[in-house]
């Protein structure tokens, strides 16, 4: 069994079709691409697998369970967590309290249990720090930790807000262009992130991601999207022969993004 399927899905804005019937299936374990030019429908796609947007038909299963009727919070607790295009950070709040909110649906200790169970909820809290500490020395942004988001370069930003999504412990982590707006030095850092959050805690990703080398060095598996509707589905070696996404996409010469990307 697959970890997520989608199947048929079609998502309306008035007459534009975003996503038009659209399946695909992620292994669990797998970084898996979506890819299409602008316009595509890839955004939209992760916002109904995040639960963001509500589809107009089809069904998405994670883990075997359909979860479109769930709302986002009880997604991210099943474990599928989000990091944002533009950053979606606390700009006034430090990188080590964005990461540490990141992980509130992990949080178990309410008020109530607080009062009546002290020790066990500073024992959470304790454990809580623990797996924040970790994420930022994996993401190798100690140095930074008590600096206020919004003071921090455009890169640094990009990590934290992928912090902030690893502090959940996802099964499931979708990445909408992490890579965007970066210089190649930094590009470089976050695919290495990128590979080690799969190797070292077997996170299984989605990426939207416009640059094809990275895409094709990174992911087992790529779903092609093209005015809403999936036009290939693949192996990396299978994408970049297909000629409908030749055609579409990647431009004759088959290497470099075609239509206005
Ligand atoms: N909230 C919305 N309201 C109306 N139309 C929307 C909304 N969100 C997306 N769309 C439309 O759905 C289509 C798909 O948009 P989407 O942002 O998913 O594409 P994309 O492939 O992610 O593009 P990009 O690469 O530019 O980010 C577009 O025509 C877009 O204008």
């Amino acid at each position: 069994m697959a970890l997520l399927e989608v199947d048929r899905l079609s998502l309306q804005f008035g007459g534009v079709a975003a996503l038009s019937e659209v399946s695909f299936h992620v292994e669990k374990g797998e970084i898996f691409a979506l890819i299409g030019p602008n316009g595509a429908g890839k955004t939209s796609m992760l916002n109904c697998i995040s639960g963001l947007y509500k589809p107009t038909s089809g069904t998405i299963r994670f883990q075997g369970e359909p979860i479109l009727a769930l709302p986002p919070y009880k997604r991210a607790e099943k474990g599928i967590a989000r990091a944002f295009q533009n950053i979606e950070l606390f700009k006034h709040m430090t990188v080590l309290d964005n990461i540490m909110l990141g992980r509130h649906v992990r949080m178990r200790a309410g008020l109530l249990s607080c009062g009546f169970y002290w020790g066990k909820a500073q024992q959470e809290e304790i454990e809580h720090r623990r797996a924040v500490e970790e994420i930022i020395s994996f993401l190798e942004i100690e140095s930074i930790r008590h600096k206020p988001v919004g003071t921090l370069s455009y890169g640094l930003q990009k990590r934290v807000e992928v912090g902030r999504a690893l502090a959940l412990s996802p099964e499931m982590l979708l990445l909408d262009e992490p890579m965007a707006g970066m210089n190649s030095e930094e590009k470089e850092d976050m695919a290495r992130f990128i590979l080690d959050i799969h190797e070292e805690r077997g996170t299984t990703m989605i990426l939207i991601e416009h640059d094809m080398g990275v895409v094709m060095e990174l992911s087992q598996h790529i779903a092609v999207l093209d005015f809403g509707k999936c036009i290939a589905f693949g192996t990396p070696e299978q994408i970049q022969t297909d000629p409908q996404v030749i055609e579409a996409y990647l431009g004759q010469e088959g290497t470099k993004e075609g239509r206005s990307a």
